[in-house]
């Protein structure tokens, strides 16, 4: 069988490089794009054709759909546009696989609730790269013992939000085995505000954007006389490409909307 797979931002930076790889699996096809412009043209080879040849564009999922219901909805595109198309896609019946970051608590839940209701299989993935799934792991597992972390998270300057969609999990799943607390000193006061970084749960989160860096994450684990680091970078975006195929390949076979790619690794 071979699975049918619609692409919102298929013309950015991580879409150029998932038609890429989707399209040289030997199971999937990128069978149309899901664009806000460019309506009735095409994206040959990277580039946006009115040639009839390539991947067809559309403006709106109704559209898209009239055409031929892909069996999946992978999303690369904004904050500002993922839960909408997310949302849609779930309404639909289109099984949606998430990569763009920035989706809230209360959003992932929502959207989580309608898989379950119309028993649609979904990931939303913070970040597709199993070096990063296996470090956010890691940094949890040494949560438990070393409870004073700040995590540094470093991109290149072209990203539009912060922290990153991987900071935000990692945090969450330190979260669930690290006692809340405040961490530095008891007294301690910003001189320049945001010196010490993003606080979560007491957890300091500190977001670097830099030309030169794509995505690397550090997270820090202090204790008497000690430091743990935990690092990983993506050096280039075919690093996100084999947790993206996983991705597709999991939720056609599942009924349930799960947060992270842990939750699909063996
Ligand atoms: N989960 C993971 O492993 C990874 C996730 N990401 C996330 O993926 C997202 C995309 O990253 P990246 O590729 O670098 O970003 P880019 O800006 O390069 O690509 C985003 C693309 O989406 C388009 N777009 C914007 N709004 C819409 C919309 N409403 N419908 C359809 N297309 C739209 C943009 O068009 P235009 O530029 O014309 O506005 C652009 O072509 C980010 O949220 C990023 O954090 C990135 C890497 C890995
Ligand atoms: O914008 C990016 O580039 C990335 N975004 C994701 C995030 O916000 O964590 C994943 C990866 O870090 C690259």
């Amino acid at each position: 069988m071979t699975i049918t797979v619609a692409i919102a931002g298929a013309r950015g930076r991580m879409g150029t490089a998932a038609v890429t790889a989707i399209s040289n699996a030997a199971n999937m096809e990128v069978v149309a794009a899901l664009d806000y412009k460019y309506d009735n043209h095409y994206l040959h080879n990277g580039e946006v054709t009115m040639e009839p040849n390539g991947i067809p564009i559309y403006t709106s999922l109704e559209s898209l759909v009239a055409d031929g219901k892909p069996d999946i909805l992978l999303d690369l595109t904004d904050p500002n546009a993922v839960f909408n198309n997310t949302y849609q896609a779930l309404t639909m019946g289109i099984r949606p696989v998430i990569g763009t970051s920035g989706l809230t608590k209360q959003q992932i839940e929502t959207l989580s609730e309608m898989a379950a209701e119309s028993r649609i299989g979904g990931i939303i993935a913070p970040n597709f790269s199993i070096g990063a799934v296996l470090a956010m792991k890691f940094s949890a597992m040494a949560a438990r013992y070393l409870q004073d972390v700040e995590i540094l998270e470093m991109h290149h300057d072209k990203k539009v939000d912060a922290p990153s969609g991987t900071a935000v999990k990692t945090a969450q799943m330190i979260q669930e085995v690290r006692e809340a607390h405040k961490q530095g000193h008891p007294d301690e006061k910003e001189h320049w505000e945001g010196a010490r970084g993003a606080d979560f749960e007491g957890m300091k989160v500190h977001s670097i954007r830099l030309p030169g860096l794509l995505a690397h994450q550090e997270v820090l684990l202090g204790g008497e006389g000690e430091l743990l680091s935990i690092r990983h970078d993506s050096f280039d975006r075919k690093s996100f490409m084999p947790g993206i195929l996983m991705a597709i390949n999991n939720v056609i076979e599942r009924e349930n909307l799960v947060y992270g790619l842990e939750n699909i690794l063996d």
